[in-house]
């Protein structure tokens, strides 16, 4: 296998810093010129920089799936303790999607994003059939299965995580990116507990054209240096079989078009003037590395020539919704799907950009409802990783430091197999797909469009997530069955477990208590108690696990909750009358025959099995099914996940095999009213985000995304009351986030200003304490993904690589 993108490290050094931060366009071979290449190891000057390609890489197995997407995790074949996120995306799939130039879209805005809070991509590869996006690999998975995992964040939680997106967000709309798909799914967790954004397909960039050497020099240069065989890959341009398409997305590539990773006419040029000098680069050890510079994140600097917002014609270009079956908006089964309209299809798409004085677009938008905020700002919590020797719940593996773990090499498969096991994973996942660019997921088990599954999905790595100090020895009875009036009861003492000691095992039974009707009820009066009790607890050596008591004889009435919804409006705290409404938690509608399924695949488990108990009584004792001949459970922590928004109880339930959106939550006003949108989306999209950490489940959440459309347009938010009452400092933060008028919405700069966020370090907030820090058992471990995929019931056994 050729390798000599991975012998070429060793050879050259390419002080990439020498180059200004103008951001013309530099003709390539001029670039060389610019670039100080010193020759350190003469003995190597024969080796040539060449375009790396899928065979360089071993596959170890997959970690998820997205709608476009199969993400495998490997390694360059030269270096096996280097773990790489393959993001593998079939050609006449995107193609036939119309989805080509999202595809380079999200190539080059990823490659583009060189910044701590934003996934590194490494190498841009391709094939015949296959595109292949070979990033860094976030070992903690994504925000939205943590949150589901916590219920929700505490404050300085949810603050610090979406301070790193602010920085992600500003670091991206100064270069020119805007993301338009913002939420907590796409940010993921490194193994120090950062987040960073990913998932780019529905960016937009200011940029036209292939990427060049100069442009991804120009927007990292205080980076660690890419290699000569990542700069190739990254700007190579990449072919669909189709110039039309090409041509869609605007190329001027002149490079060869062989189908097989052609090289645009700068990365050419690149190549060229590499072999033709022989020139020896020895590069850093630092490949791969995504420490980056502080600088970086507060780099001003913008791509070559282009406004950082959108041309006029470009600003007509939104992201549309468009419903692609059953177009019944109230019809809770219709699935939506979201693309970008191209240019063909632009006159279909939006009317011209909203002009700011006036236009049709600012009488759409209800005029903007604040909230006046009168207390002066709190002091900043700040959440730490326990250090101390009764802190065993943290790991005290730091960094990537993986020197004692060794790759499984039975379980690799070589690149040569990627191909044919993406496809198993295309057949395997007929019945999850959604239609073209469709950013639904089907719910087939309660609520996880409220984030959470308590069921099953989370349980399975629920061993990997060790609680932060927030929750750490958190006893949080959840007793809902009196709802209406003895929501008091819930314990949040979060300082210790029942028995006052701190409680770091692990999370592992469901207990559920006061089942009682039989059918879930739909959405019927909110003073429709809830008739579930959910909390977790380690289970014993000598408990059985769930799929054993929910044998034939269970009944399977008894463990379906009723929908402990309202369809009655809620009184909205601006009438006066929302007060009236206790925050609250609630527990989740539950399926027996998910359970049953899922569970069943508990059983294949090594590791942690799960306890359902089921009483009628809620004060009824654990039952003790005897001694069963199951794994150990690891730890003993006791996770649990409640909810603390009125949306929960009002909006939050679904019904079974319902399919919902995962993104309307999250669209600013102005992509539903089609009126043109900027960088503004964004930070709409960040405040959902913001609400959701704190509650557990985004402000606008409903039944129907005609619902949740109307919610947004009409801003109706609503605010947990009482014991759950959140600050009033995160509530004006994101009253100030959710500002309905984008001209008006804050950015950046006036997010750091307010005074939720005044104990943030801005400078210095990549190198502060994350609240929760991954700790995978080996660095293969993909435990962390294991929520999302169950939630999608992606069964990892349907990515078996084949030989
Ligand atoms: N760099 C990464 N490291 C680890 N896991 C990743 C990485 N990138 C993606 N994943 C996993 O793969 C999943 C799918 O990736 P991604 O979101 O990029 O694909 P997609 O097809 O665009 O998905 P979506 O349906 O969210 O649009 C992610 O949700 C995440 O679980």
């Amino acid at each position: 296998m050729e390798n000599a993108d991975a012998t070429s490290q060793s050879d050259v050094h390419i002080d990439y810093k020498t180059p200004k931060k103008t951001h013309s366009l530099i003709d390539s071979e001029q670039l060389l010129d610019k670039i100080n290449i010193l020759t350190t190891k003469p003995e190597n000057h024969s080796q040539n920089a060449k375009l790396p390609t899928i065979k360089d890489f071993v596959i170890i197995k997959p970690i998820s799936r997205g709608a476009f997407g199969k993400v495998f995790l490997g390694y360059k074949n030269n270096d096996s303790k280097r773990l790489f996120a393959i993001k593998v995306m079939r050609k006449s799939e995107m193609i036939n999607k119309n989805m080509v130039s999202q595809v380079i879209t999200e190539r080059n805005a990823l490659a583009l994003s060189r910044s701590q809070f934003c996934v590194s991509l490494f190498y841009s590869l391709q094939s015949l059939s296959y595109v292949y996006l070979v990033m860094e690999y976030m070992v903690g998975g994504d925000l939205k299965s943590l949150l589901a995992m916590f219920g929700y964040f505490d404050e300085p939680t949810a603050r610090f995580y979406v301070a790193e997106m602010v920085m992600a967000l500003q670091y991206l709309h100064q270069h020119g990116i805007v993301h338009r798909d913002i939420k907590p799914d796409n940010m993921l967790l490194s193994s120090s507990g950062h987040v960073k954004l990913t998932d780019f397909g529905l960016s937009k960039i200011d940029m036209r054209r292939d990427l060049e050497i100069s442009d991804l020099i120009n927007c990292s240069p205080n980076l660690n240096a890419r290699t000569p065989g990542q700069l190739l890959s990254l700007t190579s341009h990449l072919s669909f079989g189709s110039e039309k398409k090409l041509n869609d997305f605007g190329s001027v590539s002149s490079g060869q078009n062989n189908g097989m990773g052609s090289v645009a006419t700068g990365t050419s040029h690149l190549l060229q003037a590499i072999n033709k000098h022989s020139l020896i680069m020895e590069l850093s050890d630092s490949e791969g590395d995504t420490s980056l510079n502080d600088a970086e994140k507060t780099s001003d600097s913008k791509i070559s020539g282009v406004s950082p917002f959108f041309s006029a014609e470009e600003a007509n270009e939104s992201i549309t919704h468009t419903c692609t079956t059953n177009v019944n908006p109230q019809d809770s089964s219709s699935s939506c799907s979201f693309h970008t309209c191209n240019s063909a299809d632009l006159s279909k798409c939006s009317p011209p950009l909203e002009s700011k004085d006036g236009a049709a677009a600012g009488n759409a938008i209800p005029s903007k409802r604040r909230v006046e905020f009168v207390l002066d700002a709190a002091p900043c919590q700040r959440n730490r990783i326990s250090k101390g020797p009764e802190d065993s719940g943290v790991s005290s593996r730091k960094g990537d430091d993986y020197s004692s773990c060794h790759l499984n090499l039975n379980s690799e498969s070589t690149a040569s197999s990627i191909e044919k096991n993406v496809d198993n994973l295309s057949q395997s996942k007929e019945d999850f797909s959604c239609s073209d660019y469709s950013r639904s997921y089907n719910v087939t088990n309660g609520n996880e469009m409220s984030g959470i599954n308590m069921n099953s999905p989370f349980r399975n790595l629920s061993k990997h997530f060790k609680r932060p100090d927030f929750l750490r020895g958190m006893k949080r009875k959840i007793n809902l069955v009196n709802r209406s009036d003895n929501m008091s009861s819930m314990d949040t003492d979060g300082c210790s477990s029942s028995n006052g000691s701190t409680n770091t095992g692990l999370t592992q039974e469901i207990e559920i208590l006061n089942i009682g009707s039989s059918t879930p009820k739909k959405r019927k009066a909110r003073s429709s108690p809830i008739r579930g009790v959910l909390k977790v607890r380690s289970l014993s050596d000598d408990e059985m696990p769930i799929n054993h008591l929910l044998g034939p004889e269970a009944n399977v009435a008894n463990v379906v909750f009723s929908t402990p919804v309202s369809s009655q409006k809620l009184p909205r705290r601006d009438g006066g009358l929302l007060g009236k409404l206790k925050a609250t938690r609630f527990a989740l509608p539950l399926s027996i025959e998910n359970k049953k399924r899922e569970h069943a695949t508990a059983d294949k488990m090594s590791g942690i099995q799960y306890h359902l108990k089921l009483s009628d009584d809620p004060t009824m004792s654990p039952i003790n099914h005897g001694a069963g001949n199951l794994p150990k459970t690891p730890k003993n922590v006791n996770i649990n996940t409640p909810f603390r928004t009125p949306k929960s109880v009002r909006r939050g339930a679904r019904v079974s095999n319902e399919r919902i959106l995962g993104t309307p939550d999250y669209l600013a006003p102005e992509l539903l009213l089609k009126q043109g949108h900027g960088p503004a989306v964004d930070w709409w999209a960040l405040g959902v985000c913001f609400y959701e950490f704190m509650t557990g489940i985004p402000p606008f959440n409903d039944e129907t995304p005609q619902k949740v459309f109307d919610n947004i347009l009409n801003k109706n938010i609503e605010w947990p009351e009482g014991d759950e009452a959140l600050s009033v400092e995160s509530m004006e933060a994101v009253e100030l986030l959710l500002t309905m008028d984008p001209n008006e919405r804050p950015a950046a700069k006036e997010v750091q200003q307010m005074r939720h966020f005044a104990c943030i370090d801005w400078e210095n907030i990549g190198n502060t304490e994350p609240p929760f820090v991954p700790t995978p058992d080996n660095p293969t471990d993909t435990g962390y993904f294991d929520a999302r995929n169950n939630l999608q019931h992606l069964q990892l056994s349907n990515f078996a690589l084949e030989e």
